[in-house]
């Protein structure tokens, strides 16, 4: 039997080819973006991930045994450790240090997409959680593994190749599919047909809120 992850896809796939295909991504990948675009994600981005982490630690909460304590942990450790080096790094380039960064005021998009995480978790149990996570995490691995022979030309192409170099690389394909398959476990304990139509509406929502984001960034180069 597929996983939850393959049938939530399958389910949404217009929210999530409008995610992972938009127009954000396809002109960072040909290196078209405008500077203010990216910089204007990447910044609200740090604060996505410093919410995105509490959703984390919530899970770790929320795990009904030790493994999956572990699990959440991992995650967790992962992006405070290791991606939010990368926003840090990017954003030392243009003069913006990581203490601004943490201050910068939170954009509508970013406070309602990690909002939500944060709300599906602590109204549900793990399952629910895990489905509000999905999206990022899943969607990010894909995204990075459909553009990694991307070559991105123009003033931008060293961020933009930076970028794209951190979510296609191994390491991240195996956070992801990591991810898959502690949420299709948790699925297989915890989803119900009753259920299905409650996760699936948090994972359509989580998606859209990704494309919102993306679009948050298109807006400020406008
Ligand atoms: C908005 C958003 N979604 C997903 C990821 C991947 O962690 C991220 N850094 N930011």
């Amino acid at each position: 039997m597929a996983g939850l992850f393959d049938r939530l896809k399958t389910d949404c796939s217009s929210e999530w080819n409008a995610y992972t295909r938009h127009a954000f991504v396809t002109s960072m990948a040909d290196g078209t973006l405008p500077q203010p675009a990216f910089r204007t994600y990447l910044q609200q981005d740090y604060l996505f991930l410093i919410h995105f982490s509490r959703a984390y630690a919530l899970a770790v909460y929320k795990a009904p045994g030790l493994a999956d304590m572990r699990q959440a942990l991992a995650g967790l450790k992962t992006i405070m450790d290791v991606e939010m080096d990368l926003h840090v790094e990017l954003c030392a380039t243009w003069g913006i240090t990581k203490d601004e960064l943490e201050h910068m005021p939170e954009a509508s998009e970013t406070l309602a997409y990690t909002r939500f995480v944060l709300e599906s978790g602590l109204r549900g149990d793990l399952l629910d959680l895990q489905v509000a996570l999905a999206p990022c995490i899943l969607g990010y691995g894909e995204i990075g593994q459909q553009n990694r022979a991307a070559t991105p030309h123009g003033p931008m192409a060293a961020a933009y190749q930076r970028w794209f170099g951190e979510y296609a690389s191994d390491e991240y394909a195996e956070a992801a599919s990591d991810f898959a398959d502690w949420m299709n476990r948790t699925a297989d304990v915890y989803l119900t047909e009753a259920r299905y139509s409650n996760v699936r509406r948090i994972f359509s929502q989580a998606t859209r809120l990704e494309a919102d984001f993306w679009q948050m960034g298109l807006n400020a180069a406008d």
